[in-house]
């Protein structure tokens, strides 16, 4: 194993945008893409230095190896290098964790962390990727019993290196909390956009504040049907949570109780505010 060397898997705005971060810090970094295209364009800029064809031929020589596609994609990707890499330590960006941490507890592959950076854009592609991404941002890892402490310390050393704040959470709390501030958001914005059904003057005039509430609805279809499989469980309850509160809303509506419509809007104001003047 050679302590400079990572190994990236699926090299689009998240893999990207590490490969770039760790580059900066010196790491050499090799990289394996369905898409030839993105890693050919990372080896001209400099990035990367090799492209790995065959995960199945992948040598047991990275320090950290990163798996960074769509979900459901992950876990075949994980199957592949656990029987390759032993060494090393072994994790992902996946915006879920149970799935991905139990197949690792199932099939007792213990280098593998599970990680997930709090910190993206709805652009997709390594095009837009960036190293300056994840610096200030929050970036849960969730270990379980199975890891060692030395390798938790060491990723949280080097995620620490680019800038992220590391906050260790366990996987069922980490997809509870992620469905609530990202994946039911994601499923209402998207909502929001499909109401206008292609409707010419809805879209005209669809302005400033339509753009701000649906902006990560222009986000990748593939990899939020993938969180949305893979998170099931946690939606669907917080899809029936959001149906109650509309429906709430529209019986204070029916009735136009005043206070109550008022008070719908007050309460997401106050707690708005709080959480936008909380930001740096
Ligand atoms: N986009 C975001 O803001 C964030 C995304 N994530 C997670 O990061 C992961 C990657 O997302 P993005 O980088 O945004 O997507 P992306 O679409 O920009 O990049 C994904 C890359 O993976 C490649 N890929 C897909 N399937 C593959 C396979 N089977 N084998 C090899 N390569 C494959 C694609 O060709 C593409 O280059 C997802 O699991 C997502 O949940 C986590 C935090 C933020
Ligand atoms: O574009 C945005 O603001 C996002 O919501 C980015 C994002 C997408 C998925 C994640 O798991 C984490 C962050």
């Amino acid at each position: 194993m050679v302590r400079n060397k990572i190994l990236i898997v699926g090299l689009g705005l998240i893999g990207g945008s590490l490969a770039k971060a760790f580059k900066k810090c010196g790491y050499e970094i090799h990289a394996y893409d369905i898409d030839k295209s993105a890693i050919e364009k990372a080896i001209c800029e400099g990035v990367v230095k090799e492209r790995i064809d065959d995960l199945n031929e992948t040598e047991d020589e990275y320090a950290f190896s990163f798996i960074c596609v769509p979900v459901l994609e992950s876990i075949p990707i994980l199957g592949k290098l656990s029987s390759k890499i032993k060494n090393g330590i072994i994790t992902d960006v996946g915006s879920t964790k149970t799935h991905i941490c139990k197949y690792s507890i199932e099939h007792k592959i213990a280098n593998f962390i599970g990680g997930h950076p709090m910190a993206g854009t709805e652009k997709i592609g390594y095009k837009y990727s960036f190293d300056e991404l994840f610096n200030g941002a929050y970036y849960f890892i969730t270990p379980t019993e199975m890891n060692r402490k030395e390798d938790i310390e060491k990723l949280k050393n080097l995620l620490q290196s680019i800038g992220c704040k590391v906050e260790e959470v366990d996987y069922v709390l980490h997809d509870k909390i992620t469905a609530v501030i990202s994946h039911l958001p994601h499923v209402v914005s998207a909502g929001l956009v499909n109401m206008l059904n292609s409707n010419e003057i809805y879209c005209k005039f669809a302005g400033g504040g339509f753009k701000d509430i649906t902006r990560i609805s222009s986000s990748s279809p593939k990899m939020w049907a993938d969180i949305s499989i893979s998170n099931k469980n946690m939606l669907l309850e917080l899809i029936d949570a959001y149906i109650e509160l509309l429906k709430n809303f529209k019986t204070s509506l029916k009735s136009e109780n005043y206070n109550e419509i008022f008070n719908y809007f007050e309460k997401a104001k106050i707690i708005r505010d709080t959480i936008v003047s909380d930001e740096k």
